[in-house]
């Protein structure tokens, strides 16, 4: 239970780096220790995969690193970029794989999420140019972008070169001391990626609440959608969509069709555990699967980019109830969840369906409904 509260508040800031040599990686564990400063903040380190392998790869520390996909930058609620500096620019690895985020760009998927940018470079020549021309990018995908400004410099050695600078951390690895990054090339990496989970922080706050201007008409106040409109004159508020309690995602969307599986939770607690007809009457089994629909909703709208008029049609429900061998009402339980979804839905709320038994179900939960949709 407590867990399942935590994992709710808790935010998770991707570490995505470049490196051929090593600096960037050594600064992105910083940048990562630095996010996980901040309670409740989590630190993803993952590699920016490569365009041609490099040939000693198996044997350097970060090669049990994983690759990213682009697919999986919206997941998070900040991310750090890390790459070498190259010619004053981002590497080239990066550079591709940025390059595959215009789908991600075109449906607005990264927009306002907070983003910083740290560099390993050489000399350091061209370091902030670096920085700010990686900058352009997530601009243009409406990122919010997080700079150190003069964080920490009042504590770090001035008696030696030191990378930093107002845009990001960086690392001068040919520096001549050759003990790079130094203390506090790291101290300001440290610094960057706390008040990157910061930003991350208010972002998951905020997120959820302010629906984005895009989704609302070009003039005029901002008009509920039809199904929005629908939930209302129903009077049902939608639950909060329940968060993952393993490894798996609330969604996946393939092709056009959005897949999701809910079993009873109400705010982090299952509503009516237990056994149907045993611990669990029909009328609490039925609330038990309104419940569920719900969630399954919940997470549809997250699906559908917050607007439910988004959805062009249920398929297919699939509901398991926590039954005793021999039972037979499996059909007067799911009507609840049918009928709900047609109220809601109208005429494309309509679907096939299949519903079964179970001897027992996640979390002690007497429904678990798989559901399968399709977006416009
Ligand atoms: C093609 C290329 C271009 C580079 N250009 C620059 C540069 O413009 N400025 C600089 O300071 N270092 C430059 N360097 C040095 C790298 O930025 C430096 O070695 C960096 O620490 C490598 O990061 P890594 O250890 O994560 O691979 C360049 C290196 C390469 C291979």
């Amino acid at each position: 239970q407590n867990k399942m509260t935590s994992t709710d508040s808790e935010i998770k800031v991707l570490v995505l780096f470049n490196t051929e040599h090593g600096g960037t990686y050594k600064m992105a564990k910083e940048m990562a220790a630095g996010i996980e400063k901040l309670p409740g903040a989590k630190a993803v380190l993952k590699q920016v995969p490569r365009i041609k392998p490099l040939e000693n790869e198996v044997k350097q520390d970060f090669a049990n690193i994983p690759y990213a996909t682009i697919d999986e930058l919206p997941e998070y609620d900040g991310i750090a970029f890390g790459s070498a500096v190259h010619f004053g620019n981002m590497s080239a690895d990066m550079r591709y794989f940025l390059d595959q985020s215009v789908g991600l760009w075109t449906a607005h998927k990264l927009e306002g999420k907070p983003a910083t940018v740290f560099m390993s470079a050489g000399s350091g020549a061209g370091r902030e140019g670096a920085i700010l021309s990686f900058w352009n990018t997530l601009a243009v995908h409406g990122m919010t972008i997080i700079s150190p400004g003069i964080m920490g410099t009042s504590e770090i050695d001035k008696s030696i070169p030191q990378g930093n600078t107002v845009f990001g951390a960086s690392s001068l690895a040919a520096a001549v001391d050759g003990n790079r990054p130094s203390k506090g090339e790291l101290h300001i990496a440290s610094l960057q990626g706390h008040a990157l989970a910061k930003a991350a922080k208010g972002y998951q706050l905020t997120k959820k609440d302010i629906p984005p201007l895009s989704a609302s008409p070009a003039s005029g106040s901002p008009k509920p959608g039809r199904i929005e409109a629908k939930l209302k004159a129903l009077n049902i508020q939608l639950p909060d969509a329940p968060a993952p309690v393993g490894n798996y995602k609330p969604f996946r969307i393939s092709g056009k069709q959005v897949f999701i599986n809910q079993i009873a939770l109400k705010a982090g607690k299952v509503e009516h555990p237990g056994m149907i007809d045993r611990e669990v009457t029909e009328e609490q089994a039925k609330q038990a699967t309104r419940q569920t629909l719900l969630n399954i909703l919940a997470v549809l709208k997250q699906a559908a980019g917050g607007d439910l008029d988004k959805v062009k049609q249920a398929v297919q429900l699939t509901g398991f109830f926590y039954t005793a061998a021999g039972y037979t009402k499996h059909a007067v339980l799911m009507n609840e969840a049918s009928n709900l979804l047609v109220e809601i839905l109208g005429e494309s709320g309509m679907h096939t369906r299949a519903t079964l038994g179970a001897s027992s179900l996640p979390m002690n939960s007497a429904v678990e409904i798989q559901a399968i949709f399709e977006l416009e």
